[in-house]
This record gives structure tokens, sequence and C-alpha cells, in this order.
């Protein structure tokens, strides 16, 4: 089982709940711990059909519920002819690891610690059963030697010990690296945020007979409502995008590009009078008008037809500028900010005041740093307690200061209503996108939001539908990519979603 579109991401407490819930309504905890281990062996034997019987398997349990599956995984590995090696960082305390542990000493010793990194360099597999969702503190030394010991393969249960279930940070700044982690019927926040998709190796998330479970955060999905039906073209919207002068018009052109392939029914590109001509030679279905200042804006804007806005790609940040994003907050459109308009926004707390629930705001770590300098802060100290500080509680907090939607842009791009809503686009896993990290793609992304937002969708909406078809688009172009080539995959890649 794969990592789901639209999937819900879990919490270690949306997670217990899921469990408790399947232990009050009949199923023990000792029930759901052996099938935890059968998908485990499952997982094995998937992932390595050149391991089995004769192999060499390390396992590590820990002390709680994750080294209680270690313990059953040992016995069933064992049971299908594997040589089984089994260390304890510390008895087991929970009451089903306690019974797990009990069953695998029928079968075989428990080691102790000390001979432990042996054992992972001897070992085919290495199966890290230490720690899972209940993580509270950062990797004691004991596990330094084993963690540098250089193990052939790795495989984590749940979450590879060390990392923050919740955050995916690494407690401390250590953590298991897995080739691949198995965890539970749904993914953990953990899983796909942060440093969670490089220490997890692959992931492969199993069923153990949960009931489906609703969390406050979810993945995106593909969008819905893209296709056109017959109409007009100012059915489908206006969007006014504001470019910089001479020189500095590529990236609000490659935005503008974006809006109108994602749909907008017209796009106008406005700039100063001295790069008219530079984008002139540059634009045909995008339209472009002359913009001096404030007032020329206030005046544009008289037309109620242009009904979502895009600030930022290019933009400039002089006096002008500034004012510039003033008069668009003051008209109360649609809008998306980015890039230059953001730093901007940093910097004046009268434009601050004018965001608006119909803002979206689309910063990079950086942009995200200038606007919210306490929680970029809390996302760069060393996280030492777990559940720590995530992209999602930054993005969270900064969408209710704001007053606005906000899209935490990265491989685990957040984003973030005020009313609370949430949701991750993780480009990682199967989703990959590497190819993104080039310059002008973010332009694209804002300029896509707005082209959505001219055809109605609200700023939350956009954020998400967009952030899935730049993942969707870069990966349908794949190695080469160029930004320019992102719009450009729009119409193919909505012909395959069966538009
Ligand atoms: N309820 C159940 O029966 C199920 C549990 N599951 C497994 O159980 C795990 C959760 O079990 P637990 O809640 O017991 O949590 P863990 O097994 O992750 O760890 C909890 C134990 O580790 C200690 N601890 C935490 N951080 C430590 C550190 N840095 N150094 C030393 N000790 C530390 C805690 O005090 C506690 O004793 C899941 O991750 C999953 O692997 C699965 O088997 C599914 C079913
Ligand atoms: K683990």
């Amino acid at each position: 089982m794969g990592i789901f579109e639209g999937s819900p991401l879990l919490t270690a407490a949306e997670m217990r709940a899921a469990e408790a819930e399947a232990i009050a309504g009949g199923t023990p905890g000792l029930v759901l711990m052996e099938r935890a281990a059968q998908a485990v062996v499952a997982a094995v034997q998937a992932h390595w059909p050149e391991l089995g019987p004769g192999s060499r398997v390390c396992v590590l349990c820990g002390p709680g519920g994750n080294g209680g599956d270690g313990y059953a995984v040992a016995r069933q590995l064992a049971a299908r002819g594997w040589t089984v090696e089994l260390h304890a960082l510390a008895p087991a305390g929970q009451a089903d690891a306690a019974a797990q542990a009990a069953l695998w000493a029928g079968m075989g010793a428990i080691g102790d610690w000390d001979g432990t990194t042996g054992a992972v360099r001897r070992a085919d597999l290495v199966i890290d059963a230490l720690f899972g969702l209940g993580l509270t503190r950062p990797l004691d030394a004991r596990l330094e030697p084993v963690l540098d010991a250089g193990a052939q393969r790795v495989l984590a249960i749940d979450l590879p010990s060390g990392l923050c279930s919740d955050s995916g940070r690494a407690l401390g700044g250590r953590c298991f690296d897995a080739d691949l982690t198995v965890s539970f019927h749904a993914p953990k926040r953990g899983h796909v945020l942060a440093e969670g998709p490089a220490r997890c190796g692959s992931l492969d998330i199993r069923d153990i007979g949960l009931e489906r479970t609703e969390a406050a955060v979810r993945l995106t999905q593909p969008p819905e409502g893209l296709g056109k039906r017959s109409g007009h073209k100012y059915g489908y919207g206006h969007a006014l995008v504001l470019s910089g002068g001479v020189g500095r018009g590529g990236a609000a052109r490659m935005a503008a590009r974006a809006a109108l392939r994602i749909g907008a029914g017209l796009v106008t590109m406005a700039c100063p009078a001295a790069a008219l001509q530079e984008n002139a030679a540059r634009l045909d279905a995008v339209m472009l008008r002359r913009l001096r200042d404030r007032a020329a804006l206030d005046e544009m804007l008289e037309d109620e037809r242009l009904n979502a806005l895009l600030l930022g790609p290019g933009l400039g940040v002089r006096t002008r500028e500034r004012d510039l994003v003033a008069s668009a907050l003051a008209a109360r459109r649609s809008t998306v900010l980015d890039a230059d308009a953001l730093s901007l926004v940093a910097q004046d707390s009268e434009l601050r005041a004018g965001l608006h629930g119909g803002c979206l705001l689309t910063p990079h770590d950086g942009e995200f740093a200038r606007l919210f300098p306490d929680l970029a802060d809390r996302l760069k100290e060393e996280a030492n307690a777990g559940p720590a500080f995530s992209r999602v509680d930054a993005a969270r907090e900064a969408a209710a200061r704001a007053g606005c939607a906000v899209l935490l842009k990265g491989p685990d791009t957040v984003i973030a209503a005020p009313d609370g809503r949430m949701r991750v686009n993780a480009g990682v896993y199967g989703r990959a996108a590497p190819w993104l990290a080039t310059a002008g793609a973010g332009d694209v992304l804002a300029g896509m939001a707005a082209g959505l937002m001219a055809r109605g969708w609200p700023g939350f909406e956009a954020g998400c539908d967009a952030a899935w078809l730049h993942v969707a688009a870069a990966r349908r172009f794949g190695p080469g990519l160029i930004a320019e080539d992102l719009p450009e995959q729009l119409s193919g890649l909505m012909r395959e979603m069966g538009l």
C-alpha cells in the first residue's frame, strides 16, 4: 500500500485514538501488534525478495509498543527460517510488549545492549524497533555506535527511531536512516514533513484493520472542477498580474502564462511604461497594459471584472511597488502575494494590517522567516522534546495571524487557512519532484493559484490545487525541467485527468 492522495496525515495522538477505538471495539492491543508484525514481515518479503530463510536479521527492541512489534517480528521471521539476533535497549515495559517479549523468549535469546554494534554489522537486515510514536526525547548516547555501525539494510518499524512523529524532525539531531519504513493504517505527519522522507527511505503503509479516521491534516488530492463548460471568457474570471521594470518581466510573464493555462478567462499583465516594449514582444494571449503608479492601479481596479490579482514576482520593493500593494489590498479582491510583495508586507505594518480573507500568501522559507521571524526561529532551534514544533504548526499559526491563507513552500508544502484547515502537498516518495528546484518555479505556482482564484477558487483551495498541479506538472515533464515548461504541461495533465 502506498501513500494516498487525500490521505489523512496522523499525529501520534490521532493514531493512538484510532488504536484505542479498535481496542474498545473488541480487538485486543496484542492482536493489533501481531498484525503490525505480519505487515512488517510481508513488507520485508516484498521489498527484499533476495532475503529469506537463512538470512541474518538483527532486531533492536525498545521498551514500548515499538519494541513489542520488534519481538513479534523476530518470532515470525525465526519461524520462517531466518537467523535472528535480538538486542533490547531496555526490558519491555508496556504490557503488550512484555507479552511479545515473553513469547520471543520461548524461541531465542534477548541479547544485552553491549553486543549490538557487531550484530548490526553482521546482519543482512537490521530492524529498528526501538521507538515509534512514543519518542519524547533525543536518543541516548548508547545508540551512537549503532547509528554509525554501517548497517547493510535498515527497516524502521513505524518511524526511524529518533524521528518525531508529528514534525518529521530528528530529536537532538540524531536519528536512524532507514532504507524502508513500514508504518500502519495511515501516514504520520513526520513521514512527509521536514527530514522525514530522507530518514524514512521508502515508505510502506500497511493496513492493520483499523477504522478510517478523521485527521486535522490531510494530503492534497487531484483538483476537482477544473473542466470548462461552454460559456463566455468572462465566466472564468480576469486575472491581473503586476510586473516590474525593464529586464524584470520574466517572472511575471511566466506567472501570467500559468494563470491563463490553468483556465482563467483573461489575463492582463500591467507594467511600467519603459517595460512595455519588452513585454509586448513576449506576450500574445496575455494582454498588456501600462501601469504608472498607485493612482493608476486604483483606477484600473474600478473595473470589477479584474477579480484576481497577483503581485510579487519581479515586482520590485521600492515605494512605488509598496503603494501598488496597498492599492491591491484596498481593492479587496482575491489576491496572491508572492516574492517581493511578501518582502514589502514583512516590513510594513500598514500593509500587513491590510491583509484580508481573500489573500493567499505563498512564501518560501526565507520569505516566511521575514514575515514570521518567531515561528521560523522555532523551526530552526534544535528540537529536543516531542512532539516538536512543525511546519504544519508554523503555517497554521501564520494563517491565523495573517487572517488569510498561507502556503509555505517546500518539498513538504503546507497550506493553511485562517480557520484552521490544513493540507500538505508532499512532493516526496512516489510524488518526488526534485526538478522543481529551478529558478522561477515559485512564480509559476503563484500564477497557477491566481488563475484558479480568477476562476472562483478561494485562497486556501487555490493554494492546495495549485500546489498539487505544480508537482504533477513537474513530474509529467521530468528531467531537464525549467520553469517555462510548467504551464505548458497543464494542458496534457488536465486531459489525462479526464477533462
Ligand atoms: N497499541 C498497540 O498495541 C499497537 C502499537 N503499535 C506500536 O507501538 C508503538 C507505540 O508504542 P508506545 O506508545 O509504547 O511508544 P514507543 O514504543 O515508541 O516508546 C515508548 C517508550 O519509550 C520511552 N522513551 C521515549 N523516548 C525515549 C528515549 N529517547 N530514550 C529512552 N526511552 C524513551 C518511553 O518512556 C516509553 O517507555 C507504535 O509506534 C507502533 O510501533 C503497533 O503495534 C500497532 C498496535
Ligand atoms: K522504530
